[in-house]
């Protein structure tokens, strides 16, 4: 009962009429993304208040930040890897049946070339899905993380958060596990296509093997791993909303030859009605409904292989 989805025999046609283009040729530096101390914000206000600074900067220049002291104790952390290891293992028949259907995904069924093909498998789950105690209790804490670090943001454009706190809940928010297997191709297969997340926000946690990539300055580079720190990125619907402010930075997973790689990312998204409209004018985009957002992405996925995202709603 074999665990691994078949990649090699599904995608062999891609593999043999493709021209390849080598990724090895783009030059990528490995970089230390701006690292916060999230226990500052426990601290007096003069700290605190520094804290959120570097939090809105980080997202401003960036668009991506690692933080610590989050509050998800590794114990949990680790307890949650295991629970994700164990899902993964499970026999391939055996995984779409896992979650609600279409929570199991593999690969890149709408890929024509290789350079469309993702490398991995996911279990992508609505929190109000979620069943294991220690998958749980990562939500209950991710979620209030999400907040947190949203209404953050939102204070540093002078703008309140209230307005999408009542229109991000458990049943439109989501858990991601991610699995990577090793890829021995001799040319470069992404395990995840470059991309922005179609979100307000996203908290990832990835394990030590490496491979998350992200555009600075025009080119890419590579986060090198800390287990204690979670990563966060700024979402497409956040950029929108702060009028360009807050940057959805483009980024990508590259495979490893011999390592399987886990990640877990937690997507803060609001319901389908909730309209997104640039807090300052003039507004760089079109005011939108989430549900627009997504069906405009599905659009341009099926007929072009990729996502146009956010010029799709430029003025
Ligand atoms: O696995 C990673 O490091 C990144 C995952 C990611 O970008 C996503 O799930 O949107
Ligand atoms: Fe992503």
């Amino acid at each position: 009962m074999d665990p691994e989805p078949p990649f090699h025999e599904t995608y062999k046609p891609l593999f043999a009429n493709t021209k390849i283009e080598h990724r090895s040729l783009v030059t990528v530096e490995e970089g230390e993304l701006p690292l916060v101390d999230l226990s500052r914000l426990r601290q007096k206000e003069a700290e605190k208040e520094k804290c959120k600074e570097e939090i809105g900067r980080a997202a401003h220049e960036w668009g991506f930040l690692q933080v610590m002291n989050h509050g998800i104790s590794m114990e949990l952390l680790e307890q949650l890897r295991e629970e994700q290891v164990r899902l993964f293992k499970q026999p391939f028949q055996n995984k779409s049946l896992s979650f609600s259907a279409g929570s199991y995904r593999w690969g890149t069924p709408t890929a024509t070339s290789l350079g469309q093909l993702s490398w991995s498998e996911a279990f992508h789950i609505p929190m109000t899905d979620i069943s294991s105690s220690s998958m749980e209790a990562f939500a209950t804490k991710v979620s209030s993380l999400a907040k947190q670090l949203a209404e953050i943001l939102a204070e540093k454009l002078g703008q309140n958060w209230s307005y999408f706190q009542s229109s991000c809940l458990p049943s439109t928010c989501y858990l991601r596990l991610n699995r990577y297997p090793p890829c021995s191709i001799p040319y470069d297969v992404y395990g995840l296509m470059p991309h922005t997340d179609s979100d307000f926000l996203t908290i990832l946690h990835q394990d030590e093997v490496g491979g998350l990539q992200l555009v600075k300055d025009g080119k890419w580079i590579s986060v090198k791993p800390n287990p204690q720190a979670l990563i966060i990125n700024i979402g497409d619907l956040f950029q929108a909303w702060s009028n360009d402010f807050y940057t959805s930075v483009e980024h990508c997973v590259v495979t490893h030859p011999t390592q399987e790689r886990f990640s877990v990312a937690y997507f803060l998204c609001p319901s389908n009605e909730t309209v997104i409209e640039s807090c300052s004018k003039p507004s760089v985009y079109t005011k939108f409904s989430f549900r627009e957002y997504r069906e405009k992405v599905q659009e341009d996925v099926q007929r072009y292989g990729y996502k146009v995202g956010l010029p799709r709603f430029l003025v």
